[in-house]
């Protein structure tokens, strides 16, 4: 266990892509819900009050510093040595103490009735069997007038290059086999499946990846890396009898 901890949370280990990426998307995020919350971003906890849901969340790479914006954090991955090391992790820190790990799915919480203010995926629905069910349990989650983050990547050519051929076979940052092609993405279909489970992506940014500084940063390019915020719609208004 503690090596898989070590592992999960080492900069340099196999989880590296997402440590790199972290900071970029974590201000993509920090910007969207200030502004979609009216908060204001400079401040020390910028996220007070507000309950958020990390789908996925591995190590807890990202709720960690949820938490430390100030969210009432939940945590959900469908294996349960990752909620395990990322409930071991956050245990060591009182601010990150206070996440609540739990192993299931997006699809089985949806059934206890829960929602919160924003629901955020990164890096899954390219690994879920069915990305219009998910959008549909991601929606479920989300209050209305509520927020709805997504990353993944791409199903474009210079996906294929960069993603597959660089990260896996050549950089080796990936287990070869980690992405499947047919399972990615594009942003058109991110739009539309989230669209079908009431939600509006008013915003997308691309990731760009310099191997020069060996940094990422936020860009208008979605051709590779991207993430997409959208707002839950609120419910229909009833009908109003004649
Ligand atoms: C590539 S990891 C991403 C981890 C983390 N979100 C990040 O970006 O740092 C994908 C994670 O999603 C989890 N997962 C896959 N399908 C899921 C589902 N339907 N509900 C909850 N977690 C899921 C996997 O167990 C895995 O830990
Ligand atoms: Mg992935």
């Amino acid at each position: 266990m503690f090596r898989e901890l070590h592992e999960k949370w080492d900069a340099q280990g196999p989880f590296k892509p997402l440590h790199l990426m972290n900071p970029t998307r974590l201000s993509f995020i920090r910007s969207t819900l200030c502004r979609h919350f009216r908060r204001d971003p400079y401040s020390a906890k910028p996220l007070e009050g507000l309950k958020v849901i990390d789908v996925g969340c591995g190590g807890g790479i990202l709720s960690e510093p949820l938490a430390r914006m100030g969210a009432t954090v939940t945590g959900i991955d469908a294996v349960d040595k990752n909620i395990k090391i990322a409930h071991i992790h956050a245990a060591s820190d009182p601010t990150t103490a206070s996440i609540e790990y739990c192993c299931t799915t997006a699809e089985d919480l949806v059934k206890e009735n829960k929602q919160f203010d924003a629901v955020i995926s990164l890096e899954v629905i390219e690994h879920v069997a069915n990305p219009l069910e998910f959008c549909q349990s991601l929606s479920a989650l989300t209050v209305p007038n509520g927020a709805t983050v997504i990353s993944t990547i791409n199903r474009s050519m210079r996906a294929y290059a960069a993603a597959i051929v660089g990260a896996e076979y050549i950089l080796r940052w990936l287990p070869i086999g980690t992405h499947e092609w047919s399972k990615l993405v594009t942003p058109e279909e991110l739009v539309l499946a989230l669209q079908r489970a009431s939600i509006s992506v008013e915003e997308m940014a691309g990731f760009f990846y310099n191997p020069l500084t060996r940094e990422w940063s936020v860009s208008d390019d979605i051709s590779i890396n991207y993430i997409a915020y959208g707002i839950k719609k609120s419910e229909a208004p009833s009908a109003t009898p004649q």
